[in-house]
């Protein structure tokens, strides 16, 4: 496997290294080729996303991010320029992020109730898409637009992961969460489109959910959950609550997946560059190593995803009450595991 990895910010570069051992550890043949991409490079040469470097990310299989993101670097400029350039490039129209609450581990919500839930979310559209800007600028009279943008064609083809990935898993139950009521146009599209596409699958069991009430819901009931498809923005804020619920935000996994296969898929954990904890050797790479497993899936290395996913199950079950541990500790740990 030709892998592509960028390290990236922060904690990054920490969480990857766990990653790449465990990997290596389940996958003996992993070719890696190192991007330098981020916030020193930028510094160094103004460089985000050379063109160079993005034909080469298209040769490989997949690609491994850390994270993207520093303090010393305008809001926006990494985030936008690399990471969502990346996305948006390689049409990472699905944004896969599931989110379990492992046994042993201990969630904020009360009875620990059970949580099994994947989110679809759209990457390459809506607020995300980059249709706006500044009118007036520096004047009381300045004007922000941030248009969203929704297309048929890609709310179609995301809505259709959706239901395909909702009627392989036991309960075949799919949530649209929008923002129907206000979002009149987009909220239209997408609710359409949901009711289109489910007469191809009668199996699968729909509903739906304003975004608002569904913030109360993966609090107050996740168990109604099971695969949930949304837009881009509300995507992004649902998956940290998921995270959140389901023992934190150092757990979640995510891949930004191009299912036709033209284009590398891509790895990352949920989370960012941390720099509250950057360079401590505290940030938990299990994010990242369950970001593995979802590489070694889209793959076609399911075994090998089972082995990382069993392992970081173990190693969950089996952690100090309270104890989070050193980053290397905790890689050194999930590799042994997954290799054995
Ligand atoms: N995919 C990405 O690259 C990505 C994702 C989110 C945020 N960001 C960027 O990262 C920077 C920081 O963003 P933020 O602070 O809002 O979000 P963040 O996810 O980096 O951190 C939020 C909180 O979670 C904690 N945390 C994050 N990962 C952890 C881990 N593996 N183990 C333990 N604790 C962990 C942090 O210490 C912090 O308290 C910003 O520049 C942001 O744009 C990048
Ligand atoms: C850093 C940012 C562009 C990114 C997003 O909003 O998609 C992040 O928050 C995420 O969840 O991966
Ligand atoms: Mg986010």
């Amino acid at each position: 496997m030709k892998l592509a990895v960028i390290p990236g910010d922060g904690i990054g570069p920490e969480v990857v290294a766990e990653g790449l051992k465990v990997l290596t550890g389940v996958v003996p043949d992993v070719q890696t080729t190192d991007y330098d991409l981020g916030a020193t490079r930028w510094h160094r040469t103004g460089e985000l996303l050379p063109d160079s470097v993005l034909r080469e990310l298209r040769g490989h299989d997949a690609i491994l991010l850390g994270a993207v993101g520093d303090p010393t670097v305008p809001s926006g400029i990494l985030e936008r320029g690399l990471l969502l350039r990346i996305r948006f490039e390689l049409d990472h129209h699905v944004n896969l992020r599931p989110s379990r609450l492992y046994p042993g581990v201990s969630g904020p919500l009360a009875g620990d109730q059970a949580i099994d839930l994947v989110v679809i979310r759209e990457g390459t559209e809506g607020p995300y898409a980059g249709n706006g800007g500044l009118l007036r600028k520096d004047t009381p009279h300045e004007i922000a637009t941030e248009i969203s943008l929704n297309t048929y064609f890609g709310v179609e083809r995301v809505v259709r992961e959706a239901f395909r990935r909702a009627a392989r898993r036991p309960r075949k139950h799919l949530t649209l969460v929008h923002k129907t009521n206000v979002l009149v146009h987009a909220g239209q599209l997408w609710s359409r489109v949901v009711e289109e596409v489910s007469m191809e699958f009668p199996d699968v069991s729909v509903a739906y959910c304003h975004i608002d009430a569904a913030m109360i819901y993966l609090v107050t009931d996740p168990g109604r959950f099971d695969v949930v498809v949304t837009d881009n923005l509300f995507g992004d804020i649902l998956t940290d609550l998921a995270a959140a619920v389901s023992g934190g935000i150092g757990l979640a996994a995510s891949g930004n997946l191009d299912p036709s296969g033209a284009n590398p898929s891509m790895f990352e954990p949920v989370h960012g560059s941390a720099p509250d904890i950057a360079g401590a050797g505290v940030a938990d790479p299990t994010a990242t190593v369950l970001s593995i497993a979802l590489l070694l899936d889209q793959q076609g290395l399911p075994e090998a995803a089972r082995r990382v996913e069993a392992a970081v199950a173990f190693d969950l079950a089996t952690r100090q009450p309270g104890s989070t541990g050193r980053t290397s500790a905790i890689g050194d740990r999930l590799a042994a595991l997954a290799s054995s």
